[in-house]
């Protein structure tokens, strides 16, 4: 056993420890503490703490060491942005990216914010837990009030977990595929407070079911719609493909930017509504619309951020992968009465690189691609077409910045904005215009 004290930490949260020539990342530690280590057959554990640094914030939650979903909890928020800021500015130190990244800005509601909430269910011990998988297992932590989920899905999640035990439904075993309920998935509208309750069993039999629904909706009576799904594959996905409406539509409406949303059990949203109307408005303020602007959204999900920009321009492409998300775009434009977008199922770069083919004239383009950010033919295309604008929504900022970087050749890179999305974890948003060099 050793006492080490904790001289640096990475711009993840993380203690690092150079020892016996390997590097170790410790979580739950901060500046100057002092922790208690062993080393085991494993590897490395910290055994205890024996010192507070006087920056330490109050860990609320009691499986913050074992459930890995959130990493600087125990960082006073203001550290916590400022940690995200570094991380920019690491990577742009990196790839040598001369930007200027401003303070991020943080979020009003920085815990609770989890629209979506996702509960793997099992059996241990003879009880019902519910949780999330421990990081890199597929062990459940037990999580019965989860700090940053909504509090009333929460609360859901331990209804379903009683009634379970009321009514004598098993929880499925995924090593001897028995049980009943393997997932349960709550979303919850910020703005309607709708409330969307889908059950995941593996398959089409699923007894209790009758009673299980109608005793839910008496405790929870503002459940607006309960799904069951059928889940027989064993993965670790959630949704399977096969979905029964029990009560309800099978959706919920959620209000965005002052538009409305169709949100079903598969459909992709972004999980803090609160700071995606900031997220949207930095991108609105960037974007400077004209009325007879031409714009692309790529990577559009379900279209919302062109069904935002859609007042303020002639017209919007929006493309899109997913089929299911391009569904429900077109259902959203419909819903609003908007018909000035234009939706594509398709892959952005085969999409962008027709444009070039057909020289389409475009004002502006937005981007928002997954965390592997853009793929290098897109960003190609985009320097070949030439609008006026980019806007480069990103949620990982090595991958952000690393196209931002091939971007500049072309375009002037102006501040890179973070917007704190996911308070309480190292993830962090960015949005950043790009205009023409002459
Ligand atoms: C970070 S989400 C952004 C969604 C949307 N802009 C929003 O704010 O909700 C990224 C989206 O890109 C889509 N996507 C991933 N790869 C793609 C590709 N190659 N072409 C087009 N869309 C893609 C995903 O399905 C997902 O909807």
């Amino acid at each position: 056993m050793k006492t080490i004290e904790i001289k640096q930490i990475d711009n993840y949260g993380y203690g690092i420890l150079e020892m016996d020539q390997r590097t170790y990342r410790i979580p739950n530690v901060l500046l100057g503490e002092k922790v208690q280590v062993d080393m085991t057959t494993k590897g490395f554990e910290v055994i205890k703490r024996l010192s507070d640094s006087p920056k330490r914030a109050l860990v609320r939650c009691p499986k913050y060491d074992t459930c890995g979903g959130c990493q600087l909890m125990h960082m006073n928020y203001a550290d916590q942005l400022e940690l995200k800021k570094q991380q920019i500015i690491e990577q742009c130190e990196k790839y040598q990216l001369e930007a200027t990244v401003l303070d991020p800005i943080g979020s009003n509601e920085p815990y609770n914010y989890r629209n979506k909430i996702q509960m793997t269910f099992k059996e241990h011990k003879g009880k019902i837990v519910a949780g999330l998988y421990e990081e890199n297992t597929h062990k459940v932590v037990n999580i019965s009030d989860c700090d940053i989920q909504d509090k009333v899905a929460n609360q859901i999640i331990n209804t379903i977990k009683a009634l379970m035990k009321k009514h004598k439904i098993p929880a499925y075993d995924e090593d001897k595929r028995t049980g009943i309920i393997r997932h349960v998935l709550v979303k919850r509208s910020l703005q309607t407070k709708q409330i969307l309750v889908v059950i995941v069993t593996p398959s089409n039999i699923f007894p209790g079911r009758n009673n299980l629904v109608k005793d839910l909706n008496l405790a929870h009576p503002d459940i607006t719609s309960i799904v069951h799904n059928i889940n027989e594959r064993k993965t670790s996905i959630v949704l399977g493909d096969e979905s029964k409406i029990i009560t309800g539509k099978g959706y919920i409406e959620d209000i965005l930017m002052g538009k409305r949303f169709l949100i079903g059990p598969k459909t992709f949203y972004q999980v803090n509504a609160h700071q995606t109307e900031v997220l949207y408005g930095e991108v609105l303020k960037k974007l400077q619309p004209k009325k007879t602007d031409v714009i692309l959204d790529a990577y559009a999900g379900i279209g919302t951020i062109g069904l935002m920009l859609s007042d303020h321009v002639s017209k919007v492409l929006s493309v899109e992968i997913n089929k299911d998300s391009v569904r429900s775009a077109v259902k959203n434009a419909e819903l609003n009465g908007i018909k000035n977008v234009e939706f594509v199922a398709a892959d952005a770069k085969d999409y962008i690189l027709a444009l070039v083919e057909q020289k389409a004239k475009l004002d502006a383009i937005v981007v928002d691609p997954p965390r592997a950010g853009l793929d290098l033919e897109f960003v190609k295309a985009i320097q070949v077409l030439r609008p006026k604008k980019v806007v480069y929504v990103s949620c990982d900022p090595e991958t952000l910045v690393r196209d931002l970087k091939q971007l500049s050749r072309t375009y002037m890179i102006g501040p890179i904005q973070p917007v704190d999305m996911f308070s309480q974890t190292y993830h962090i948003e960015n949005c950043v215009l790009l205009t023409l060099k002459n």
